[in-house]
């Protein structure tokens, strides 16, 4: 348990390791009420040195506590004439002090790395983000549909697919399993998909394949790049429910090594190479589109946080995320394999 005085033990001190720095605050250990000293026999007891601001638990001990004094001089002298010796005041008790140490605050997952609030901020060519993409009601509908169809599971989240099956093995769709149209409750997805900002209309279909997963919070997805000669070139991801961050990075030519994928936990052990990291905030509700170099040459990754920090807010994650990633199986793949 962090000591809610903000103060703490000094870190053991090494030969060769300088102490702490003198200051008003002692860290002072065999004191405290698991050994028979409460809180006023503490401060008469360094109250001989200078007046004290104040008495805490160091931690949850009961036998370790930090003693604020206003004047650095009375620390200084309280530790001259009371560490390891008897303490008359405190019956003989021998008590061990050295000055305390701030404790440091817990660095927010995902270090310092800025987050972006638009693709535009983000400067990846090929990633654009579009917010509000569908409405709350729309959302609910997208989510009840999937709630009442059959969840995969895998080792940490909840798979659909539609369209083709996705192999986690192979990071491959299996070709030879269509699995029907794409269903009607997504036509509206569809339809908005057919007139995002800045696409060429097209007389095909722009997708055939749609992944839902399901997150819980805290879970994310390790680094990857979408199967070059599966996809084609354009991946739309739709999330729901909940947002996150998505992290983008560039590694340097053949410094890459696949993450092991089992029954799509896909978790990544390997050192992390050096690499170029960007990321963006994906608000509920919101359209990534994944295409050019952000598609084929950075790999998208969603951190394992149950919070983020964007721009200094915490953001807490939602008890799951839902999206929706579509897809277009490259035509060549299903020839090959049909044929
Ligand atoms: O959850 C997402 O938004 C991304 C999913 C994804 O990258 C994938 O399924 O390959
Ligand atoms: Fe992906």
């Amino acid at each position: 348990m962090a000591a809610k005085s903000g103060y703490t033990r000094p870190r053991p001190l090494a030969e060769d390791a300088a102490p702490p720095p003198p200051s008003a605050v002692l860290y002072v250990a065999n004191c405290g009420p698991a050994v028979g000293v409460t809180d006023a026999d503490v401060r008469a007891a360094f109250g001989a040195f200078g007046e004290v601001a104040g008495v805490q638990a160091a931690d949850n001990s009961g036998a370790r506590v930090i003693v604020r004094f206003h004047e650095p001089a009375a620390a200084e002298a309280a530790i001259a004439a009371l560490h390891g010796r008897p303490c008359d005041r405190l019956a003989g008790r021998v008590l061990h002090i050295r000055y305390s140490v701030p404790v440091k605050p817990k660095a927010l997952p995902g270090g310092s790395l800025p987050v972006a609030l638009a693709a535009s901020e983000l400067g990846i060519p090929g990633i654009y983000m579009v917010e509000e993409f569908v409405t709350a009601a729309e959302e609910q509908e997208l989510l009840a549909a999937v709630d009442s169809r059959s969840w995969k599971s895998l080792a940490k989240r909840r798979v659909q697919h539609y369209g083709y099956e996705f192999l986690y093995e192979t990071r491959n769709v299996d070709s030879k399993q269509f699995l029907g149209e794409l269903p009607a409750f997504i036509s509206i997805v569809l339809e908005k998909i057919a007139s995002f900002p800045g696409l060429k209309k097209c007389t095909t279909r722009l997708v055939d394949q749609l992944t839902v997963n399901e997150y819980p919070c805290g879970v994310g997805l390790s680094p990857h790049i979408d199967t070059h000669s599966a996809f084609e070139e354009m991946i739309f991801s739709l999330s729901l429910a909940g947002p996150c961050i998505m992290e983008f990075r560039k590694y340097p030519k053949g410094s890459w090594r696949a993450p092991s994928v089992v029954n799509g936990a896909d978790e990544h052990t390997s050192q992390e190479p050096e690499c170029i990291r960007k990321a963006i905030f994906l608000p509920s509700r919101s359209m990534l589109l994944m295409s050019g170099e952000g598609r084929y040459a950075w790999h998208h990754y969603i951190p394992h946080h149950k919070i983020d920090d964007v721009g200094g807010r915490v953001i807490k994650r939602n008890s799951r995320r839902v999206s929706f990633t579509f897809r277009k199986v490259c035509p060549a793949l299903l020839i090959s394999r049909h044929s």
